[in-house]
């Protein structure tokens, strides 16, 4: 796994922040662009040489593999590669979880052509996704925590548009943390999930 340190400060955070943000942004937005457009046959090749001229700009200098997760010298974790809340990966919904005291984590998402499975509904294995990070991060509000096994019930079709997703630690029970959630939109639960998350082994174990 990659994990490594980022000796920069808020300042500099911010800056990165301010920098990459919007360039992921734009990128999602030209996903959805691509999917809905209706312009003609000459447009679309005209914006095809563009974005390939555009990648070809940012490939002159790459990291290898996956962006990792780095921790600024403050304890700040920058996941920004991460396919559920990456700052510069704009394949990413993106998730923002929030967090109260009494242990209720949730996001509030809109998911829009870009996470399509059945006509007008979220891909199944997209709201796994979105399921699977907040159960994930809720698990791991204590200590890092992988997904051992999430079961998912899908009640009902959910659509593309508005979403909250919320979860709760069910029980610890040595190494594994239960957590339950549930995906919903307006009108009520869709999707409801369990997933039973695995800490390392303890030195003695
Ligand atoms: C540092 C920062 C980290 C990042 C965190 C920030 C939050 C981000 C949130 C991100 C969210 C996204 C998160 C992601 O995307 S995580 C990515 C998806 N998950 C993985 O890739 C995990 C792959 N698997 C493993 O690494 C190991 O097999 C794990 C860690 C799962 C088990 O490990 P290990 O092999 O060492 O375990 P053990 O054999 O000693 O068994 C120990 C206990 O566990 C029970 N058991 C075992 N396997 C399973 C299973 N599959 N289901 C249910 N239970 C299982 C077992 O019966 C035993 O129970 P008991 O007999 O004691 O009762």
């Amino acid at each position: 796994m990659k994990f490594t340190r980022e000796d920069i400060d808020t300042q500099e955070l911010d800056r990165r922040r301010a920098l990459y943000g919007p360039l992921t942004a734009a990128v999602r937005d030209l996903v959805d662009a691509t999917i809905r457009t209706e312009v003609d046959e000459a447009v679309i090749r005209e914006v095809q040489a563009t974005v390939v001229a555009a990648t070809a700009k940012l490939r002159a200098e790459q990291i290898d593999g996956g962006f990792g997760m780095r921790f600024t010298a403050d304890g700040e974790s920058i996941a920004w590669g991460n396919a559920g809340i990456g700052l510069r990966n704009a394949i990413a919904p993106p998730l923002v979880i929030v967090s109260d005291d009494a242990g209720l984590h949730w996001t509030e998402v809109t998911l829009g052509a870009a996470y399509e499975g059945p006509p007008g509904l979220v891909h199944g294995g997209i709201c796994a996704l979105v399921m699977d990070h907040l159960l994930g991060t809720t698990a791991s509000s204590i200590e890092p925590r992988f997904t051992g096994t999430l079961t998912l019930r899908y009640r009902r079709g959910t659509p593309l548009g508005p979403l909250r997703a919320e979860a709760r630690i069910d029980r610890n029970e040595g190494r594994k943390t239960v957590v339950v959630g549930t995906l919903s939109d307006a009108d009520g639960v869709t999707v409801e999930a369990e997933g039973i998350f695995i800490g390392p082994p303890t030195p003695t174990e």
